[in-house]
């Protein structure tokens, strides 16, 4: 049975009708302009560029500001981006709240849409993995989703005196919260009737974010990783941050070109492709997980040969054991075992190693947890999936054996093996829709996110 939600069309509500008083430019926010020389563009083009980096959306809908002169320059800046083929980008007006504006764009979402993506345009920089991890959970069966960081910050809980002087009335357990962030991820029914019942036009309190309206109607609401680079700039000095991250992307737009003294060691990688290693004394482990068939070893093998790393096949090493007379019933534990050891031991010199197996349930995918933990390895985790199962059929009955005596799963055995949902998985990777260069690119843009 698949999961409500799975393979549905992925639609965003891009709201960018909010009139930024708290940056103060005399000017709708998202008009803004972001950044120096010529990476300088309103908040908006760079916005919708970052969300068109995800190429699991088929409609977005871009809220603005309903003055016709907002929505004459909002529809300006909206048309100067390249809009990937397939995709439809179109501009409506928004509301006086942030809530009305939401309603406004999920009502202009066509109608195929299933999942919807609500995201804040003032997000503007939000790195293309938080959308991948939201959606992946939408898809796996999770009904409202949010990205969020843990508060770093102590946080007090203040009363105010008669004549505005705060006092700390007490001080808050920071373990257990969260700042959310967006995009928000929804089944379209669940973001329709949170909004129905509790969005602006219900004598509720309006919540200001849209997973507040489905926890208001009592719904269950998941938390993914989000990302510091998902900052919302509400102030001048965000404004200011951005412009310095994109200053930063600037001159550092290929580590090729411009050797990162942090990265370990350089590594033979082909004319115009970029390498990446973990940090000195760091050495990076990625563990795929997915479904035999999906592409996990098309791209297990090219991106070992992008950055040096070290593939281990569990087949490979399951097919050695066998040769050697284990018994079929011993053989996923021990094959297991022994790649959990093997990676340990090149880990251990230096070696980045991508681990390549199905690591369907939790038990599996823990244990890579404890062979970074024992080696100080960096730990990546990449979800492989195909979106589209008639493709993944094909190619689960199309391919042949490239191991000697490897007895390759039939459609059904595959389409019955379990793969728990894997809410930790850094990048969630759709074959149907991405080649295996492009999901090589999407790894390493992860790996060099987090360094
Ligand atoms: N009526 C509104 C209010 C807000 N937003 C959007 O909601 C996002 C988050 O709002 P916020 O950052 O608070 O933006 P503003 O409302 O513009 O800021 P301020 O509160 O400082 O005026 C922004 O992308 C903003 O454009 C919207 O579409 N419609
Ligand atoms: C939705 C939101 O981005 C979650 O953090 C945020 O609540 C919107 O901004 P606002 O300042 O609360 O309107």
């Amino acid at each position: 049975m698949p999961n409500a939600g799975e393979g549905w069309p992925v639609g965003l509500v891009l709201v960018a009708a909010g009139q930024g008083t708290r940056l103060g430019a005399g000017m709708p926010k998202a008009l803004v302009p972001l950044g120096h020389g010529p990476r300088s563009a309103p908040v908006i083009v760079h916005a919708l560029r970052a969300a068109l980096r995800c190429r699991a959306l088929t409609s977005v809908v871009v809220v603005a500001p309903a003055d016709p002169d907002g929505m004459a320059q909002l529809s300006a800046a909206v048309a100067s981006v390249p809009v990937p083929p397939g995709v439809s980008v179109t501009v409506v007006p928004g509301g006086a709240e942030r809530a009305d504006s939401v309603a406004l764009g999920l009502a202009a979402l066509p109608t195929e849409v299933g999942v919807v993506l609500v995201h804040d345009a003032a997000r503007a920089l939000t790195p293309v993995e938080v959308f991948d991890r939201v959606i992946h959970a939408v898809h796996s069966g999770h009904a409202a989703v949010t990205p969020a960081l843990p508060v770093t910050d102590t946080v007090k809980q203040v009363t105010v005196g008669p004549t505005g002087v705060e006092t700390v009335a007490a001080t808050v357990d920071r373990s257990t919260l969260r700042a959310v962030q967006t995009p928000q991820g929804f089944l379209r029914e669940t973001l329709e009737r949170a909004h129905r019942e509790f969005g602006a036009g219900s004598a509720a309190p309006l919540a200001t974010d849209d997973c507040g309206m489905v926890e208001a109607h009592g719904g269950r609401v998941t938390v993914v990783a989000g990302s510091p680079r998902a900052l919302k700039i509400t102030t001048p000095h965000d404004l200011e941050v951005a412009a310095a991250w994109l200053d930063d992307d600037n001159d550092n737009p290929d580590p090729d070109s411009s050797p990162d003294p942090r990265r370990a060691r350089d590594v033979v990688a082909p004319e115009g492709t970029r390498r990446t290693e973990g940090l000195p004394g760091r050495p990076l482990l990625v563990v795929l997980s997915g479904l035999p068939g999906v592409g996990k070893t098309t791209i297990a093998r090219a991106l070992c040969r992008r950055i040096g790393a070290a593939h281990l096949r569990v087949d490979t090493v399951e097919q050695g054991l066998l040769r050697g007379g284990l018994p079929e019933d011993e053989l996923v534990a021990q094959g297991y075992g022994a790649t959990y050891a093997v990676a340990t031991d090149q880990l251990a010199v230096g070696t980045p190693v991508v681990a390549d197996m199905v690591n369907g349930i939790s038990l599996a995918r823990e244990a890579w947890d404890e062979v970074a933990a024992a080696t100080g390895a960096r730990l990546v985790r990449v979800l492989v999936e195909c979106s589209d199962p008639g493709l993944h059929r094909r190619r689960v009955e199309g391919r042949a054996p490239d191991l000697e005596g490897h007895r390759l799963p039939s459609w059904e055995e595959v389409r019955d093996r379990e793969l728990e949902s894997w809410v930790e998985a850094d990048v969630c990777l759709d074959t149907a829709v991405l080649s295996a260069e492009e999901a090589v690119e999407r790894i390493i843009a992860q790996v060099e996110d987090g360094t």
